[in-house]
């Protein structure tokens, strides 16, 4: 069966509650696709006044981080409870930004990651590489690494449901697409390390989204690939280009 394509927006830190309602307002007509499952990550502060701004939409709310403790005494932290209650449907759990620049590592994505489907929420948990990796041609070892930590414990029945979105680091915000060729040839490579971990069902279940400089008119071909199955879009969320990146066909 036809893996079904998810689009995904990563709003990162941008937009106030009031403005992030305002953008809700008009992307929402732009996104009504049924044909595709459409996201909206965004910022923790902005989750309340989006999830009520989405009632009766196809749009689907994520978070964009979470710890992995039930409750207690960890200040500035999100429990996966407080993220159900709201409405949360998914999460984005070890984007690139979080591991540069809060210090998170695949042994503490694979902590949320097990929070998460044990909360029911979906993760879209992010791998990719450096520049510099790429060019040293180990790119695939060290998102294979990612990917086996981050999946420690993982069932077979719940990687079915989770999502990977493939950004490589030097793609994201610069403007600079990776190739249909270099997108779909990690990502069938995610696939393969899945099938490897679990078995071929599972790959052919879990989705695989391409991140990196999306925009209207790289999304079509990318999407179009074998193993990509959508994308996360950051910069281009913000927009009504957004619209066009979710009615790609
Ligand atoms: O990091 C990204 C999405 O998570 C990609 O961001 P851009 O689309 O702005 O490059």
């Amino acid at each position: 069966m036809a893996r079904r394509k998810i689009v995904a927006g990563n709003w990162k830190m941008n937009m106030t509650p009031s403005e992030a309602v305002e953008l809700v307002n008009t992307l929402k007509p732009l996104v009504a696709n049924e044909e595709v499952d459409v996201v909206f990550c965004v910022p923790a502060i902005d989750i309340l006044p989006v999830v009520e701004a989405c009632k009766g939409t196809n749009i689907q709310v994520g978070a964009e981080n979470m710890y992995y403790e039930e409750k207690g005494a960890y200040t500035g932290e999100i429990a996966p409870g407080m993220l159900t209650d709201a409405g949360v449907k998914y999460v984005v759990l070890g984007h690139s930004e979080r591991r540069e620049y809060f210090a998170e590592t695949s042994e503490t994505v694979n902590k949320k990651m097990l929070k998460a489907f044990e909360h029911g929420i979906t993760p879209i948990m992010c791998c990719g590489e450096t520049l510099e990796q790429r060019e040293q041609g180990v790119t695939m070892d060290f998102i294979r690494q990612q990917v086996k930590v981050g999946f420690q414990g993982v069932t077979a029945d719940q990687a079915k449901t989770a999502v990977i979105a493939y950004e490589p680091i030097w793609a994201i915000g610069t403007g600079k697409t990776a190739t249909t060729e270099q997108a779909q040839e990690v990502c069938a490579g995610i696939r393969a390390c899945i099938a490897e971990v679990y078995d071929e069902a599972t790959a052919e279940a879990i989705r695989i989204q391409y991140g990196g400089s999306v925009n209207a008119k790289t999304a079509p071909e990318l999407f179009a690939q074998n193993d990509i199955d959508g994308g996360l879009v950051g910069g281009a969320s913000l927009k009504p280009e957004f619209g066009q990146i979710v009615n790609y066909k």
